[in-house]
């Protein structure tokens, strides 16, 4: 099944998206782990497709496989979350996790992105779907940000239990990680309190969904707070959800960063903007904050110059 005039890379996901669909569980396995592996190498190499103008056939399977994709990922962390939970002391041994070495080099990059667009250390970081294998911020707390404080949400009071499991042994990180079950569209004053929010890749399914994430922090987070988040770009839109700076409504977009190497994501790092009252007038934006804020004053804003908009390739490798 081949998209009219598509290009052999897009030939070559479909054959995978056939035999991923087919297969009974997403579970660790030798069948999904060599599938997924040819998938993500196939996505991987540079690459300028712009997957959002394939054709209708495409798009579904698109939509369908970062679903797969994010299922796997999910059953992957689990899996090792557990046995990883069964050492005395499981942060000594994150090492067995297959892609753990590419979460030392995502929160790198993520932690250069940071400290290059901001002066100050966090001392609240809210990590949004972070899952049954916090790597982010158990890779963020150890090594870059020692100490901040991790507020870690997941939908999946599992997936809590088990990444509680995970730091429990450790004087440090239990006592500057906590673990909170929510639907992060439901939590809301909280959100204020940090000075930076990180959105999982996998919260948000597609566009769509990210976008009323995105919306929803920028209703929450306090003004001048970093939301940072993962995209991706090129033939990694297989798998993951993409997201453009002109969906960030409410924030003003610093950087977008695209790696080439074996970080999959992209990286956007974007500031929350005084939350707008009326329209912008003759170019300059005459913004309140909301009622309840300690100043509610206007803010005069000049929204030319918040376009100082970075992005930034890597550069080949
Ligand atoms: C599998 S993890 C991957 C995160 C990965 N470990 C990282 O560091 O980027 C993604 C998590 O997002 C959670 N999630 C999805 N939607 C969510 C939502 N609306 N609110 C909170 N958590 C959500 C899922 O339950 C899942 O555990």
């Amino acid at each position: 099944m081949v998209c009219p005039n598509s290009n052999p890379l897009v030939e070559k996901v479909c054959e995978l998206y056939e035999q991923i669909s087919r297969l009974e569980n997403l579970s660790p396995s030798k069948d999904v782990n060599i599938l997924f592996t040819d998938l993500v190498h196939t996505c991987m190499p540079p690459n300028p497709i712009d997957v959002s103008k394939l054709c209708q056939k495409i798009q579904q399977i698109r939509s369908h496989l970062i679903k797969l994709c994010g299922q796997a990922e999910g059953l992957l962390e689990s899996h090792f979350s557990k046995i990883l939970a069964s050492y005395e002391n499981p942060l000594q041994h994150l090492h067995i996790f297959p892609y753990f070495d590419n979460y030392i080099k995502l929160s790198l990059l993520e932690y250069n992105i940071f400290t290059k667009n901001t002066t100050n250390i966090p001392k609240k970081i809210a990590f949004i779907g972070s899952g049954p294998l916090p790597l982010t911020s158990l890779v963020l707390a150890t090594k870059h940000l020692t100490t901040t404080y991790f507020h870690n949400y997941d939908i999946d009071v599992d997936a809590n239990s088990m990444a509680a499991a995970l730091v429990a042994a450790d004087p440090d990180l239990s006592s500057r990680m906590t673990f909170h079950t929510a639907d992060i569209m439901d939590v809301t004053c909280a959100l204020k309190d940090y000075d930076v929010v990180f959105l999982a890749a996998l919260v948000g399914m597609d566009k769509e969904d990210k976008v009323k994430v995105v919306d929803h922090l920028a209703k929450y987070m306090s003004p001048g707070a970093t939301l940072m988040l993962r995209s991706a770009h090129g033939a990694r839109a297989f798998l993951y959800p993409v997201l453009d700076p002109r969906d960030l409504r409410g924030f003003e977009v610093l950087s977008v960063y695209h790696p080439t190497d074996e970080v999959i994501n992209s990286v956007i790092i974007a500031r929350k903007l005084p939350v707008p009252c009326v329209q912008p007038l003759d170019g300059l934006g005459a913004y309140v904050l909301p009622s309840k804020c300690a100043c509610a004053e206007i803010h005069a804003f000049n929204p030319l110059n918040k376009m100082n908009l970075v992005e930034e390739f890597a550069l080949e490798e």
